[in-house]
């Protein structure tokens, strides 16, 4: 029998460590603390950014194409293939990191780039696609992404939009005639790292947009130009679970490409095996930067969680930060939450050597968790 291990599976730390790196420094921690304890790491994902890296460590290809980012500019960006099945990753072209210079577009940012690489993926012969959302520059509603695809959206004198969530609230008409016709023999499966509806104080302009600098005046903005997109596009649609993530790509995929909305971590643990990997698991760290509300609202260390809950593995949560109270992770099952700012009270600090801090509350973590036999 194979002896007990500690099963690392966490996501990134958005902005200053991958998941992979991640992982690296918490398997240190406990390496130093309690020395010869099997350690297994396999970072995840949500759908969002590391989600096609994460697909390529499962034995995927990684295929690289030319693609538009956020702003229309010209990027390589990549998707991960295996058979006719595609990966395809918003964050990969229209991703905040996308963003030149940093500068956010709340307004303008658009969703065209993950349009070319659904087009590449199909032009490749994939006839499945899992597009992980999450991570994005935009709130167009995936107005963008269609029209890559083909389709056209007009204004009441018949000229095409500019790209963008606030161009929205000009919308007359949506032409679809010019859909590619390839993709009707497509099965879309849409992960999402969030499972927000598109309109509302729980929303994709009212929760997501203040994060791709949005101020007040431009989530207004924004929510009347949702609003607008979700009325002609068929409002049904706009309540469904991931209609809301990543500014709205949920929604044209669920509307219009006729995708099937999954929870991004459960498609991910499936394909990197997370099941097999908890077997002999004694204990579970998982984790990303921040958590926080919207990490019980699907995001990837809620999803590993209840997974290692289910199969009775204890589970301890690295973070960054931790906004949670000890009954909201409790109840999210997680039995405790360590936090780089329980050892280091400068945010700045914590960014900077998350590396090094989060292998000293490794270690702590050990000694509380697996110092027992
Ligand atoms: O991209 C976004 O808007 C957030 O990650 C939620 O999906």
């Amino acid at each position: 029998m194979n002896r007990p291990h500690v099963l690392v599976a966490p996501d990134k730390f958005k902005g200053s460590l991958t998941a992979g790196e991640v992982a690296d420094a918490v398997a240190a921690g406990i390496g130093s603390a309690v020395p010869g304890v099997p350690v297994r790491a396999l970072p995840v994902a949500d759908g969002g950014e590391g989600t096609v890296t994460a697909a390529v460590a499962a034995g995927f290809r990684r295929a690289e194409v030319p693609a538009r980012g956020p702003t229309g500019q010209p990027v390589t960006a990549s998707f991960a293939v295996s058979g006719t099945t595609a990966v395809v990753e918003l964050a990969e072209a229209s991703g905040l990191h996308r963003l030149p210079g940093d500068v956010p577009a709340p307004l303008t940012a658009s969703s065209t780039g993950t349009g070319d690489l659904i087009a590449a993926a199909v032009r490749s012969g994939a006839r499945r696609i899992v597009l992980g959302v999450g991570g994005s520059a935009c709130t167009d509603g995936g107005a963008g992404l269609l029209t890559a695809l083909g389709a056209r959206l007009l204004d009441s004198s018949g000229a095409d939009l500019p790209p963008g969530g606030a161009a929205l609230r000009d919308l007359d008409r949506l032409d679809l005639s010019g859909l590619d016709p390839a993709l009707s023999e497509v099965d879309f499966e849409l992960a999402c790292d969030v499972d927000s509806p598109l309109l509302g104080p729980h929303g994709a302009a009212a929760v997501y947009g203040p994060q791709k600098g949005a101020l007040p005046a431009a989530v207004r903005a924004l929510e009347d130009g949702l609003g607008r997109w979700a009325g002609i596009v068929g409002a049904g649609h706009a309540s469904r679970p991931g209609a809301g993530a990543a500014g709205g790509v949920g929604f044209a995929a669920l509307a219009v490409l006729g995708a099937r909305s999954r929870p991004g971590i459960e498609l991910l643990t499936e394909l990197l095996g997370f099941d097999d990997a908890l077997l002999d698991a004694r204990l579970v760290v998982t984790g990303e930067g921040s958590l926080d509300e919207q990490t019980l609202r699907g995001k990837a260390p809620a999803g590993v969680a209840a997974k290692a809950r289910k199969a009775a593995v204890p589970v301890v949560a690295v973070a960054g930060r931790c906004l949670l109270s000890p009954g909201a992770l409790r109840d999210a099952g997680f039995e405790a939450a360590y936090a780089l700012t329980d050892v280091e009270p400068d945010p700045a600090r914590c960014i900077a050597a998350a590396g090094p801090l989060l292998t000293t509350v490794s270690k702590r973590l050990a000694e509380d968790w697996l110092r027992s036999p």
